[in-house]
């Protein structure tokens, strides 16, 4: 059994202008498809980010890729030393084993921990969609407490979602501390919610809002990557008691050591695209487990491929304590053949052989056709932030030249 041919396949797709601290997401992003067939014409897909880096790292491994065995992919893991350019490919290679002795990718993982992986409504403030007619959900402008209200509002009628993440780090402090006072009083003081200002607050900022959110009794599970550094969190964890979740400051095996020893974080939000696929966050959750950490699952845009490797792994790793992050609701194109729906905010792995997800040929050329056709951005523009934040920037020497640190 050989790999015969690895197809590196960058799509474009659009998405909703959802802002964050560092400004709003392109209307068309980038993601790369990865397709693997042997000589027998089995075949294994997985999905990435689009950045040219990473295409250039897939293109790099394609000597070791093509002409391997499927199943020798630890030494994989070795010959390609990028933990994104590895985990794409791993993640086609457990799909295509999968599809091979008839099994679905979880149980080439162990096992299933839980039934269904429970997911957040991943809440954005938003400028309105150009593209009105066809955006996935709240195409209009969201960028007050009230507006948000009405998209979490759909969000929850639609998918089901029961915990609340806000993206912040847009609006000043005090409006996104209303926008969560207001998300409570909508769906009830019990809901679980999360903020995460993307580093953009002080640890004096950080610091005033976690003791307001408690005198206002929010339930907030933690707080995520509030402040800009692991120092920034090992200070800031001294003054407040909600736990800190990252994806920001603890993205590889490497930050471990320090973050437990400076006690800089409580949950580690994991995530196979850049922690080395699939068995990556497997050992990132023994390790976790190792160090009495909590696991999440980080996101990013991404479609259907990866949404269906998000539930596999997510099923399988032990850890998992707190609702997974997912932008796929956000979605309005997908490049397999049926999207995957969420129940009751979750997602049930497919017992089909691999992930269980088929690609859409014809969906998929267009959008690669797009991606070739267009100016497409890897992922998000800091150009609105930079004109929205122009003045307040002279006059706030110490914002970052692009993002703002209130
Ligand atoms: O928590 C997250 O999902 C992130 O920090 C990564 C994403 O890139 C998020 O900031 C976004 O999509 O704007």
């Amino acid at each position: 059994m050989q790999v015969n041919e690895m197809e590196i396949i960058p799509v474009a797709h659009r998405e909703p202008p959802l802002r964050n601290s560092w400004g709003a997401h392109s209307e068309v992003a980038a993601r790369t498809i990865v397709r693997l067939t042997t000589a027998d014409g089995e075949v294994g897909i997985g999905e990435t980010y689009g950045d040219e880096q990473v295409i250039a790292g897939l293109e790099s491994a394609r000597s070791h890729v093509e002409g391997m065995n499927p199943y020798e992919y630890r030494r994989l893991r070795y010959n390609v030393g990028d933990d994104m350019v590895y985990g794409a490919i791993e993640t086609a290679l457990l799909d295509l084993i999968g599809r091979i002795v008839g099994e679905p990718v979880y149980n080439l993982l162990g096992g299933k921990m839980r039934e269904s992986v429970d997911f957040s409504a991943y809440l954005f403030y938003k400028y309105a969609d150009s593209d009105f007619e066809s955006a996935a959900i709240a195409p209009q402008e969201v960028m007050s407490p009230e507006a948000m209200v009405e998209e979490a509002r759909e969000f929850v009628d639609s998918h089901g979602f029961e915990t609340l993440k806000l993206k912040g780090g847009v609006l000043e402090p005090d409006q996104e501390i209303a926008t969560l006072q207001q998300l409570a009083e909508e769906f009830g003081r019990d809901t679980p919610m999360r903020i995460d200002p993307n580093g953009a607050w002080t640890v004096g900022t950080a610091t005033r809002i976690a003791r307001e959110l408690r005198e206002r009794d929010l339930r907030i599970e933690f707080l995520e990557d509030p402040v800009v550094s692991m120092n920034a969190h090992a200070r800031l964890k001294r003054n407040i008691d909600y736990p800190i979740a990252t994806n920001m400051y603890v993205t590889e095996f490497d930050h471990i050591a320090p973050a437990v020893t400076t006690e800089a974080v409580d949950i580690i939000l994991s995530d196979h695209h850049y922690w080395g696929g699939l068995t990556g966050n497997l050992r990132l959750d023994h390790t976790a487990r190792t160090f009495d950490l909590g696991v999440g699952m980080h996101s990013n845009s991404h479609l259907g491929v990866s949404m269906a490797a998000m539930a596999h792994i997510g099923a399988a790793m032990p850890t998992v304590r707190y609702a997974c992050d997912s932008h796929y609701p956000w979605m309005a194109e997908d490049v397999i053949k049926s999207p995957i729906e969420f129940e009751d905010g979750a997602i049930a792995p497919s017992d089909e052989p691999g992930l269980g997800v088929e690609l859409d040929e014809d969906a998929l050329q267009q959008m690669h056709k797009r991606y070739q056709e267009e100016d497409v951005l890897a992922y998000s523009s800091v150009d609105s932030m930079a004109a929205e934040y122009a003045d307040a920037m002279a006059d706030r020497t110490d914002w970052l030249p692009n993002k703002p640190i209130w």
